[in-house]
């Protein structure tokens, strides 16, 4: 299954890009900031990301919101929310981390979600970013990913691929 992968960002180089969005991110965050992941690719990179903030002294709210718009295909598709945040952000910074930016249309929807529930203030911080034109950016970028479609760490193919520690791609 994995055999057809190409290595794109080894592992090492993951734990480089996510210490450097957390040394980023350490000095903006306030100290009610409630870190949201979007589920469920996100995981790994927020597991990844609150454990470096948390070396830095920056212990986050932790919550969740589970959003699905590719289900088992490689476009995006119909945005279901799946489920939703456990706690109040009203007045609250919010940090949301994903594993990738592609569309915009997940993260545009979890920003106006968490604005609508009175978050003070959204900032966005993903693993990878793909080039492409949208009405959303992200705040914090681990790295610049080329237009291909991408496994691991997250990313999956199907539900497949999530458990590499490394970030390839499949075409
Ligand atoms: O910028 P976009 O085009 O919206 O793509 C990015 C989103 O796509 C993936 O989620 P997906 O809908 O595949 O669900 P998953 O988290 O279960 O993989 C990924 O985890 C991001 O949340
Ligand atoms: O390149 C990708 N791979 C896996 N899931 C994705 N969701 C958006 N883009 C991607």
């Amino acid at each position: 299954m994995t055999a057809a992968t190409t290595v794109l960002l080894s592992e090492a180089e993951i734990a480089a890009c996510v210490a450097r969005v957390a040394e980023t991110l350490a000095p903006r965050l306030q100290p009610d900031c409630v870190g949201i992941c979007l589920l469920t690719g996100g995981l790994w990179f927020t597991a990844d990301l609150t454990r470096a903030l948390a070396r830095l002294g920056v212990d986050l709210s932790f919550d969740a919101l589970w959003l699905s718009s590719y289900g088992d295909g490689r476009e995006s598709g119909e945005l279901l929310l799946r489920a939703d945040l456990q706690r109040p952000v009203q007045g609250k910074q919010v940090l949301l981390m994903d594993d990738v930016l592609d569309t915009g249309a997940s993260l545009k929807f979890a920003r106006d979600h968490v604005l609508r529930a009175g978050a003070s203030e959204v900032i966005i911080a993903v693993m990878a970013q793909k080039p492409v034109a949208r009405s959303i950016e992200a705040d914090v970028v681990g790295w610049e990913a080329p237009l291909r479609y991408l496994v691991g760490y997250g990313l999956d193919d199907g539900a497949k691929m999530r458990g590499l520690p490394y970030i390839g791609a499949l075409d």
